[in-house]
């Protein structure tokens, strides 16, 4: 059997007296693409944050790639809280692309791409601009390296955003609402880049979402989420067509009608 390249077993996550994540029990296996729904609340973004060592659990355990993320085995071979340095050494294995861009403003395009492998990964700066540029091609942007961020459109942003993540060659890519922040017009060339990638590469993907269309498109498995745990789970046809619980039906519903 394939060894998950996400699992999260029993984990709890609460801020002040607010569980989010209420022993949540989640797997993404190696190249699987999964899309989190649910409704405002339900915990999807605490999940990527998790991920991405940007917050801490309070209880259960995250592995990732087969290896514990939060905690890390100390030399009698007990689990202990994971230093800076593991917690450093998991987080090249996940990229993340964000609801709101993030792109370093007084950067160009390319040097926006190229700045993490040059300082992190240590890569020559010739190859990393032979990288980027095939990257910015990949994503329908080969003529604006040399553009800054605000001279380009929201979609463009994003895009960039998405050829920056894969810069760092990680195995496994998240999207926290990538669409959301765009204008509509714009979310369609988002997203197509996206389904690109999901067909072409071996590459893991976990995508918090609200285009329900998209979910279902791209997805090979979508969870709906609900009060910090995953209500219903299954294949786009048997979530979206024939869902088993009242409460994924009220909320498919609400969001799809
Ligand atoms: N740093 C934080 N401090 C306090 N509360 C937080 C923090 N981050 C998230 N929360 C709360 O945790 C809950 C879950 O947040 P999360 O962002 O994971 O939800 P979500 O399902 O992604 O929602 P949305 O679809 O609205 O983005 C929310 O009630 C949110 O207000």
């Amino acid at each position: 059997m394939t060894e998950p390249i996400i699992k999260f077993d029993k984990v709890i996550k609460r801020f002040g007296d607010l569980t989010v994540l209420n022993e949540l029990d989640f797997e993404v296996n190696p190249g699987e693409k999964v899309s989190i729904i649910g409704p405002s609340g339900s915990g999807k973004s605490t999940v990527l944050r998790i991920l991405m060592t940007l917050v801490n659990i309070d209880g259960g355990m995250v592995s990732v790639d087969g290896e514990p993320l939060w905690h890390e085995k100390g030399q009698d071979g007990s689990l202990k809280p994971a230093s800076e340095a593991h917690l450093r050494a998991m987080r090249m294995k996940l990229g993340m692309v964000f609801q709101s861009f993030n792109l370093f403003p007084h950067m160009t395009v390319l040097r926006n791409i190229t700045e993490a492998p040059v300082r992190v990964l240590g890569l020559g700066k010739k190859e990393a601009s032979m990288r980027a540029r095939e990257l910015l091609d990949l994503v329908g942007l080969a003529d604006q390296a040399d553009k800054y961020p605000h001279q380009l459109s929201g979609g463009q942003q994003q895009r960039v955003g998405i050829a920056r993540a894969l810069a760092m060659r990680p195995k496994i890519l998240l999207f926290d609402e990538p669409t959301s922040a765009l204008d509509p017009e714009l979310v369609g060339e988002v997203l197509n880049v996206i389904g690109g990638l999901a067909e072409e590469h071996d590459l893991t993907m976990l995508l918090v979402t609200h285009e329900m269309r998209f979910a279902r498109e791209i997805s090979d498995r979508v969870c709906f989420f609900d009060q910090g745990q995953i209500r219903e789970e299954g294949t786009p046809e048997e979530l979206f067509t024939d869902p088993t619980e009242e409460r994924t039906r009220e909320f498919l519903k609400a969001v799809i009608d």
